[in-house]
């Protein structure tokens, strides 16, 4: 069995289904046959379909006649509940042929080799594209062509997109002998991970207290405590003395002692633990693949995850283990260097950091930072693998979130610093079925964070094995030489000659780096330039980027996405289904992958049962006969109800059973905000599209209201100003999204997008009319660079310019099919723009008086939560605290509002001019307003 799973590609021990292993070999056969300089194939296709037909027919004479369907076990099937007898099994291997067929009477598996000779002989070329189904899926994580060409090339081949998938909690090995058989886990903890040598941390910590930076930084810190004290020299000495016993004592708080021993069992506990929380956790085989071969080119890995769940970093670990990685040594939060947990994690690879480096604002913590970034350093220099979570945090809101550029710089400055020759950089990210500690209600609502105490880590443990979590998806990027990219950023490129023609400032220009060898601070940041601060931006923002680009789609995602933006009012189950299908195909067109497979309704029903009754109710219709889905014109529900009935009997018996059942999301505060917290991780798939239509609709405006569905008026807008809106909308959440990576072009990308929706219909493309002017690109070009923005001055229109003003124009699509799926696109970001109005809209509080930070932030949170109870918020989840706090940081951006502290060290927060005038204000707020018609 294991022989023709390995030849067939397909992976995974559940994958027994005669159909499947048909399905595979099919796809393989038809590949081989049609790819280039592959081999020939010695057996012919319709020769081997024979020999499985009626070996077929002997296995199961009673579906001998049945529609081929596919038979998905638990894992595939989006995780269903195996039985616990089946869950016993996973670890055993498949009995040889003979021994099965005597136990059962008949047999139960696909013949062996032996009895399919033919088999042997055939070698299987993986399609490029490769779905356990025998379809296609796309592979994600290539790294970027534009910055990274080169890495990009140097660990991938042909044969990576087709490895398929592992469930990494499931036992592999074909033989392995008795501790194999009766003990599998302990098998697998110590056969598979490889004992690495890790530098101990005594070891790291003389090597950084003796550094002359940390000497340099104490005597800094001890000059600063007694300058203009009496006996300057005593109180120097005695300073240096605190300092130095401190750095000892930090440094045995922050240091790592990774055990061998530790991980061994670890690695035990986890796959019995994992296995009984989750139905599986896989990986991209290919993806492992390249990570494996990074690994072996002698330089460090350096993992950075997005950040979700406290199991983030237990799988990262726990993989790389698995697969024979070297463990990386991970940043963790002092926070949670708890008792127990705080030395095992240390065990682990864990080293704590402060969350934040400097208590007090203006001050810098000289020898810490001197510390950690010496620390680092060291750990670096004995070529051990890091990990750290770039966003600086869990997201709250299930977006990711900008990145943090302190531990960054430090792996930028040991190359620059030749303490490492080069490093791949790893963007990864874990896809969750069912969150385990994601319930951020609380501080969505306003609510103060809980500090982790020992205690709480039990009851969160003891809640954890009490549920059960789906599947899990761990996906990472392909790995990119950090030398190259550093080379390539300083390079001037024809990209960035683009970018200044349009008039864009992006934050990737072409740094004049200097060695920033500093003893002094933390990261040698007396003396380093700001260029170098925007190449460590600029790489952080591709990281974080390529992460959410890495990141599959989880059914629960997928279904509440559907339910957050079509159907807010409810669904009936069968469309609830059709649309999933519909949305997972719409998904993959645009490179992303799914993290589930196999029948869509098991799909639904799995993830439903997942979210549980709290986020969605299923109710018969006639318990809820007001219910309809309001999106949805009567029209577009008459096409649809006739084309059902065309549908075969047995379909249509299913589906009038599923039409019964209404499937309707809580929208109520606080429950809405975990919706959207699942939701919000399938926005980055329609990100650029979805402004788009917000562009076009806030450019419409008025017009748009006159637009009667299926009749033949039209609207038509300039491309111009639907493209200088997109790009207004951008601007002002750009603390929400990355849009598009440093190296990349906004204008391109915008301009991509529309064309994607013309290209799907929403918007009909006028012929151009701009004989004579200027063309298209300079004239949107000299838009943007006019537009700076937003609460500037443009109240210059094209003349002013001397531009001329025939312009490309393109049309709404009025057709009520397409103008659904153009509000579809638009109901993506409204909540977040409702949330930045309703932020913008309190800025009047502060006309009249200066108001506390804290006072203020929960004057709008309240304010919010008002309009919720009240029922005039259009999206419930617009009160997010999330989205009010980021507005409020883009407004500070913006130069709309200032913080400054008053004598009694309050800060307070007040309107910066011109803003105090009310006609200014509003304007400022209509703006906002112009995108939430
Ligand atoms: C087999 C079994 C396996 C089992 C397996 C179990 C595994 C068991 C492992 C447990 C592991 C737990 C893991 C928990 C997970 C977390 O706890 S996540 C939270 C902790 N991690 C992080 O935060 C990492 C990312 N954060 C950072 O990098 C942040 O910058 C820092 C270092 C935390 C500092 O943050 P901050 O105080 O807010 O300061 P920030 O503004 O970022 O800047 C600080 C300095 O960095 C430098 N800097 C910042 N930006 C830049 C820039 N763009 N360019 C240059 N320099 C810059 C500057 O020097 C700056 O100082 P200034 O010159 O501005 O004064």
């Amino acid at each position: 069995m294991w022989k023709l799973r390995k030849l067939t590609g397909a992976t995974n021990d559940y994958v027994r289904s005669l159909k499947i292993g048909l399905g595979s070999l099919h796809a393989g056969l038809s590949y081989a046959l049609r790819s280039e300089g592959s081999k020939p194939c010695k057996m012919n296709l319709e020769k081997m379909e024979e020999v499985y037909r009626k070996w077929e027919a002997r296995a199961n004479p009673a579906q001998q006649n049945s529609q081929t369907r596919m038979v998905w076990t638990p894992a595939e099937a989006g995780g269903m509940p195996i039985s616990k007898q089946r869950r016993n099994d996973k670890f055993r291997e498949d009995p040889p042929p003979e021994r099965r067929r005597r136990r059962s009477g008949k047999l139960s598996h696909p013949p062996s080799l032996d009895l399919v000779p033919e088999l042997a002989r055939f070698k299987y070329t993986p399609p490029a594209f490769y779905d356990m189904t025998g379809g296609q899926r796309p592979f994600m994580g290539r790294c970027c062509a534009n910055c990274t060409s080169g890495s990009r090339e140097m660990l991938f081949t042909s044969d990576i997109p087709g490895m398929g998938f592992r469930n990494v909690l499931k036992f592999n090995k074909p033989r392995g002998g008795i501790i194999a058989r009766y003990f599998p886990q302990i098998y697998l903890a110590y056969s598979e991970g490889v004992n690495y040598s890790y530098p101990s941390a005594g070891e790291l910590a003389k090597e950084v207290l003796g550094s002359r930076r940390v000497h340099a930084a104490i005597h800094k810190g001890a000059i600063s405590d007694s300058e203009g004290r009496a006996k300057e020299e005593f109180e120097y000495n005695k300073a240096l003395q605190g300092h130095a016993r401190r750095a000892g004592q930090v440094l045995g708080n922050m240091a790592a002692s990774t055990s061998n021993v530790v991980l061994r069992i670890t690695g035990w506990v986890l796959l019995k633990v994992l296995g009984m929380i989750l139905f599986c956790v896989n990986v991209h085989q290919g993806q492992i693949e390249m990570l494996k071969r990074a690994a072996k080119e002698g330089v460090p890995l350096v993992i950075m995850p997005t950040h979700r769940s406290h199991l983030d970093y237990v799988l990262m670990s726990f993989i790389l283990y698995i697969y024979g990685i070297r463990v990386p040594f991970v940043a963790a939060g002092d926070n949670l260097n708890i008792p127990v947990f705080g030395w095992v994690m240390r065990k682990l690879g864990a080293y704590f950091i402060k969350r934040k480096l400097d208590k007090e604002v203006g001050k810098k913590d000289h020898v810490y930072r001197a510390l950690l970034h010496t620390y680092m350093e060291e750990v670096l220099r004995t070529n051990q693998n890091m990990e750290f979570f770039i966003e600086g945090g869990r997201s709250r809101s299930g977006k990711a979130l900008a990145p943090k550029g302190g531990l960054l710089s430090v792996i930028v400055d040991a190359y620059y610093d030749g303490i490492i020759s080069d490093a791949f950089l790893v963007p990864a990210s874990v896809g969750y079925d069912k969150i385990l500690d994601g319930d951020f209600t609380n501080e969505q609502m306003g609510r103060l964070k809980k500090k982790e105490t020992f205690i709480g880590a039990l009851k969160g443990i003891w809640g954890v094995f009490t549920s059960k979590f789906g599947q899990v998806r761990v996906d990472f990027a392909e790995p990119f030489s950090l030398k190259e990219y550093l080379d390539s950023a300083q390079m001037p490129s024809p990209l960035t000659s683009e970018l200044s023609s349009h008039g864009i400032h992006r934050p990737h220009p072409h740094p004049v780096l200097k060695k920033t060898v500093s003893d002094h601070s933390l990261y040698g940041t007396d003396v380093v330039v700001e260029d170098q601060r925007q190449l460590v931006r600029g790489l952080g923002e591709h990281i974080v980027y390529d992460a959410v680009r890495v990141n599959s789609i989880m059914s629960t995602n997928l279904v509440s996405f559907l339910l957050m933006t079509k159907h807010r009012q409810g669904v009936e189950f069968s469309k609830l289904v059709e649309d999933a299908e519909w949305m997972k195909g719409e998904i993959t067109a645009r490179g992303r992958d799914v993290g589930f497979s196999g029948e869509m309704r098991a799909v639904v029903k799995h993830a439903l049962a997942l979210m549980g009754r709290n986020l969605v109710n299923t109710q018969s219709r006639q318990q809820r006969p007001d219910v309809v889905n309001e999106t949805e014109s009567q029209d577009a529900k008459k096409t649809r109800v006739t084309e059902k009935a065309k549908e075969g009997a047995e379909k249509e018996g299913e589906k009038q059973a599923g039409r019964d059942q209404m499937v309707v999301p809580n929208m109520a505060l606080p429950e809405v905000f975990v919706l959207s917290y699942y939701s919000n991780t399938v926005i980055s798939v329609f990100l650029l599209e979805s402004v788009l239509a917000n562009a076009v609709i806030a450019v419409a405006n008025q017009e748009m209201h006159t637009l009667n569905p299926g009749q033949q008026n039209k609207v038509t807008l300039s491309k111009d100003r639907v493209l200088q809106k997109a790009t207004e909308l951008c601007d002002l959440l750009q603390f929400e999204f990355i849009f598009v990576p440093p190296c990349g072009c906004l204008y391109t990308a915008l301009s991509d997008a529309l064309d994607k929706l013309i290209i799907s219909e929403i918007i009909q493309s006028e012929q151009d009319v701009s004989d004579g002017c200027s063309s298209q690109d300079s004239r949107w070009a000299r838009r943007v660079a006019s537009s700076s923005a937003w609460g500037i001055d443009d109240d210059k229109d094209d003349e002013d310019f001397g531009i001329c003003t025939k312009e490309e124009q393109i049309t709404v699509n009025s057709s009520p099919e397409l103008l659904q799926k153009l509000f579809f696109f638009q109901s993506v970001l409204g909540p977040l723009i409702e949330g930045y109005w309703l932020t913008a809209c309190n800025l009047v509080r502060l006309l009249d008086r200066d108001l506390p930070e804290s006072e203020f932030s929960s004057l709008v949170s309240d304010y919010s939560q008002d309009r919720v109870a009240k029922g005039l918020a259009i999206y419930t989840e617009s009160c997010a605290m999330d989205t009010l706090r980021n507005a409020w940081r883009l407004f500070q951006h913006w130069k709309v509002i200032d913080s400054y502290q008053d004598a009694e060290k309050i800060k307070l927060v007040h309107l910066k001019e011109p803003f105090r005038n009310e006609q200014k204000l509003g304007d400022f707020i209509d703006k906002i307003e112009a995108f939430r018609t």
